[in-house]
């Protein structure tokens, strides 16, 4: 405990404390909160020590950055005088296969998709496909009386990224792969008790699950390899195929693992969180809602598809995407290890700790971002956009930069932009909509999105209802109100507003 307490260090440690031995302050640190702020712990912490701060996380002796330069310093410095690290537990998860020693295949295997996607004939087929994609999700989606966003979102995300890693179309396969992920990640942060009952267990028997459905996928295609590489894990198979590789299906199978991970369950916290943002700032809505217009507007053909010159054109749409990763702090530390001992700001960090970047004590610094906390788009004009800029560090730093970032934009785009030329939604939570729309429905009705064209359904009509309810919808909308027990409510008969008032 002495030890744990007071490391031996040739000089100055930053300031902080190490918490009890081994565990450290990693139960503070995973408190559940839920404000846009700052981890309380990480604010308290810097407000008490300063930018710099030494603690006990997972097991390490840690340092906690907020200090944008260190920031900058730790990403340039990858291999020399840092290294990717991950926490033990987490190792220990994701299986023997240390995460950081995919680096290499990821990055290549990655970069390969990518360019496969996106070269000129796969950009038009990548586009294509997302907006397809969009399409049959939203038109779902507008089928349902309510819908738990971030769920249906995840599942649109797994279900697009499914398709591109594995070629996985079969439903059964999808679903299961999806649970078991799901299981997965709700342990993924949680006290390493492996009981049956405990998170922790469930996570590791939904790795173990998913695994074992990627390793019989696996096998699949390489009994029947295809002739041409259509997906990612096309290239896998070519790859373990070739003499003197360095990769093994175990590898590989860890590498399928990590990229599913890494990218759907991102991905959709960033659209989930984007959509939530635009619900409840109307005006940047309706400025998201005219540059879309405008694309629709500009064509010569209104049935074409979204084009990439259109999807370069989305100047606002860019900087909504900017705001989102900004605010939503999806990843909000991102792990080194010192492989030597480190000298900055006349504290000495010896080697072997473990050094973790804060990336919302950059985006939510006030003396960077004025309001941080407020979600302004416009904030961006003029700004460095660029999404590995020293005060945009949602998609990491340096050689580690997110390889997916630029997947993740285009797929919140070409969804937004579905979303907000051709629909319309309101956000609801329980019985709270009676109550918000400021009209004497019974409790228990639901308010449901609609396609603009319902012309089918009965219309309260006027722009009058539409301002009362508090809704941004244009004049000429349709709301159909329904009883709770919608399913047996058919289409066309629509109760009146004013009946229920
Ligand atoms: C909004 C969505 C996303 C966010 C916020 C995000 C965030 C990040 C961050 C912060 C890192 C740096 C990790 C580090 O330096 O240790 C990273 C790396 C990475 N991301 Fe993403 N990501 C997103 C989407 C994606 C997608 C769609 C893919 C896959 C197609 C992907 C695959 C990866 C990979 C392979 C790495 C590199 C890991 C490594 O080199 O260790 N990410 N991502």
């Amino acid at each position: 405990a002495y030890r744990w307490r007071n490391p031996s260090c040739n000089g100055k440690l930053p300031p902080g404390s190490m918490g009890l031995p081994l565990l450290g302050e990693s139960l503070q640190f995973f408190t559940p909160y839920t404000s846009s702020d700052i981890h309380p712990f990480i604010k308290q912490k810097m407000e008490r020590y300063g930018p710099i701060f030494k603690t006990g996380f997972a097991g390490r002796p840690t340092v906690v950055s907020a200090d944008q330069k260190f920031n900058n310093l730790i990403f340039q410095q990858e291999g020399e005088m840092f290294q990717s690290w991950y926490p033990d537990t987490l190792n220990k998860i994701f299986g023997r296969q240390n995460l950081s020693s995919l680096h290499g295949f990821v990055f290549k295997y990655v970069k390969n998709m990518v360019l496969h996607m996106f070269g000129p004939e796969g950009l038009k087929r990548m586009l294509s496909e997302l907006e397809q994609k969009a399409c049959t999700t939203l038109q779902h989606w507008s089928c349902q009386d309510t819908l738990d966003l971030s769920d249906a979102t995840k599942r649109m995300i797994f279900e697009l990224t499914a398709k591109k890693l594995l070629s996985c179309d079969s439903k059964e396969t999808l679903e299961s792969l999806m649970n078991n992920f799901n299981s997965f990640m709700e342990g993924l942060i949680s006290l390493p008790l492996n009981i049956p009952g405990t998170a922790y267990h469930k996570c590791l028997q939904g790795r173990k699950r998913a695994m074992k459905t990627l390793k019989s996928m696996l096998q699949e295609k390489r009994e029947k390899p295809r002739k041409e590489v259509s997906d990612f894990f096309d290239y896998v198979v070519e790859e373990l195929s070739k003499e003197g590789t360095p990769l093994n299906e175990e590898m590989a199978l860890d590498l399928m693992f990590t990229l599913l991970f890494a990218s759907f369950e991102t991905t959709s916290l960033a659209l989930t969180y984007a959509i939530k943002a635009l619900s409840d700032n109307p005006s940047v809505l309706k400025k998201l809602e005219e540059e879309h217009e405008g694309i629709l507007k500009g064509r010569e053909d209104p049935n074409s598809g979204l084009t990439w010159q259109e999807y370069k054109s989305m100047t606002f749409t860019f900087q909504v995407i900017n705001e989102t990763i900004r605010l939503a702090n999806i990843v909000p530390g991102i792990f080194r290890k010192t492989l030597q001992e480190i000298k900055y700001g006349g504290y000495t960090i010896p080697a072997g700790w473990a050094i973790m970047v804060c990336p919302p004590t950059v985006h939510l610094n006030p003396t960077i971002y004025e309001d941080p906390l407020s979600f302004n788009p416009s904030r961006w004009v003029g700004m460095d956009m660029s999404p590995a800029s020293k005060h945009l560090m949602g998609f990491g730093g340096g050689i580690r930069f997110c390889v997916g970032a630029d997947f993740a934009k285009v797929q919140m785009a070409v969804f937004l932009h579905n979303l907000v030329t051709k629909y319309r939604w309101r956000p609801i939570k329980g019985g709270n909509i009676v109550r918000n729309l400021g009209l004497r429905f019974p409790e228990g009705f639901y308010v449901r999105i609609m396609e603009k064209d319902a012309s089918k359904w009965r219309p309260i009509k006027g722009g009058n209802i539409v301002r009362n309810l508090g809704l941004r919808f244009p004049e000429g909308f349709y709301v159909r109100i329904m009883e709770k027990d919608a399913s047996k409510t058919p289409l066309n008969q629509v109760v009146n507003h004013s009946s229920l008032c």
